[in-house]
């Protein structure tokens, strides 16, 4: 059932600082390396959201034993040491959430068990196959239960050989960090060799920051080779601070360049893991003055906006903020090698035009770009969501033209940041 729209007036400006709720990447690979490993784990600055929510009862289906502490956000996981072992056959709902799929579909294949792993109807259009086929070169037992190369899945768990692993990795870097993940918990030495264009590469650079602060050594030989000795599993840091979502973040910061600021959202900065902080470098190109420290990150507008030519395969989730902030900038906007935007919540290439051009912008959709020229003057839209967080969180910068927006559904944005429209809300002047 979808929830009531929001309409957002004309708002003048914005001001003030955010602290960023953590960051769905990385509570994702925390919940799960704490489970995995040794000992037990504080996690702090837990992101309390639907994708976590689907992380978190996965595990507690697998056995894991977990206590939230004083604050909801502090959660103590006490790891299992090694892999899953459930002697009865285990049916885990993932939702939508890919970073909960993906990295349980690896881990689960080199458990001990039967396992089978469902989730939303959007869920099964989205391809795992490069995955599993790349599994299957080391003995994962994984069926398609519908289509072949898409969930739902059925994995026997067995002891994986480890060995030379070939991946595709030009369709999600998901598929890389689930199995990266893995490799430590095998018997055996593995080495992963990636073929075609590697997309999303920072969240692979993510996964072997975090898989070391678990105690696993990976070896980076190259963007397209990584290497894991067998046996080593994972050891509990003891305590492990989620850093705050940096693709949460552009929203607040795009919002300062195009009506003012300044903003800071503290939670990221230049110290961050996450790729997404170079966000804000798009920004400065656009004319924004941008200011980062460790772990926070200004924005106020400086010269005009302006439009640009980007590429930004690294940067995927925050760069559906730039398809929104170019409607207030001179001139157009091309926003570049974004194919994989088709295999997300929706297909957001399809999406972003659609909607877009409900403000009147001259919208062209390409196989792996979009291209922007905004309006004399940013129209009303009634925007279609699609079930996609980000579609919501994105037209949300349309508060500040002068027509306003209507956002259908908006708490779609409980994927990954629940108490969204009402954090923006409370800064606009
Ligand atoms: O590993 C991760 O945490 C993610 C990787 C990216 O996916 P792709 O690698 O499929 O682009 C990103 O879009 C997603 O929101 C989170
Ligand atoms: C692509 C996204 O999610 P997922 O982790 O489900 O791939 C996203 O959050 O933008």
């Amino acid at each position: 059932m979808s929830s009531p729209a929001i309409s957002l007036s004309y708002a003048r400006g914005i001001q003030g600082e955010v602290t960023l709720p953590g960051s769905k990447s990385i509570a994702n690979r925390a919940f799960l390396l704490a489970a995995l490993a040794e000992g037990s784990t504080r996690l702090e600055n837990m992101l309390l959201s639907d994708d976590t929510a689907r992380m978190r009862e996965a595990l507690t289906a697998l056995d894991v034993s977990m206590e939230s502490g004083d604050e909801a956000t502090q959660i103590l996981v006490h790891g299992k040491g090694g892999r899953f072992s459930t002697a009865r056959a285990v049916e885990l709902f993932l939702g939508n959430a890919g970073t909960a799929m993906r990295p349980l579909a690896a881990v689960l294949a080199a458990s001990d068990g039967e396992f089978i792993l469902t989730g939303e109807p959007r869920m099964y259009e989205r391809p795992i196959g490069p995955q599993i086929e790349a599994m299957r070169q080391i003995g994962a037992d994984i069926e398609y239960l519908a289509e072949s190369g898409y969930p739902p899945l059925r994995i026997r768990g067995t002891s994986l050989y480890g060995g030379t692993i070939t991946l595709d990795g030009s369709l999600s870097s998901q598929y890389v960090s689930a199995i990266l993940m893995v490799l430590p918990l095998l018997p055996q030495d593995s080495q992963l060799q990636l073929t075609g264009e590697v997309v999303s590469a920072p969240y692979i650079h993510l996964t072997v920051a975090m898989m070391r602060s678990f105690g696993a050594q990976v070896e980076v030989v190259s963007d397209r080779e990584y290497r894991v000795k067998g046996g080593q599993g994972y050891k509990s840091p003891g305590v492990y601070w989620i850093e705050g979502d940096a693709s949460s973040a552009s929203y607040f910061l795009a919002a300062a360049a195009i009506a003012g600021g300044p903003v800071t959202v503290h939670g990221v900065g230049s110290a961050s893991l996450q790729g997404d902080k170079k966000f804000a470098d798009v920004l400065a190109k656009m004319g924004a003055r941008v200011t980062y420290a460790e772990r926070s990150i200004t924005v106020e507008k400086g010269d005009a906006l302006r439009g640009g030519d980007f590429d930004l395969n690294a940067i995927p989730d925050a760069a559906m903020t730039i398809a929104t902030t170019a409607l207030f900038a001179k001139g157009a906007t091309r926003i570049r090698n974004v194919y994989n935007w088709r295999l997300k919540e929706t297909d957001r290439l399809h999406a972003m035009a659609t909607e877009l051009r409900k403000t009147g912008a001259e919208v062209v959709e390409d196989a792996d770009a979009i291209t922007i020229v905004p309006p004399a003057t940013i129209h009303h839209g009634t925007i279609e969501t699609y079930d996609d967080h980000r579609m919501a969180m994105c037209f949300s910068l349309l508060a500040f033209a002068p027509a306003g927006v209507t956002i259908l559904d908006p708490a779609c944005c409980k994927k990954t940041f629940p108490d969204y429209f009402q954090t923006f809300q409370s800064l606009l002047t």
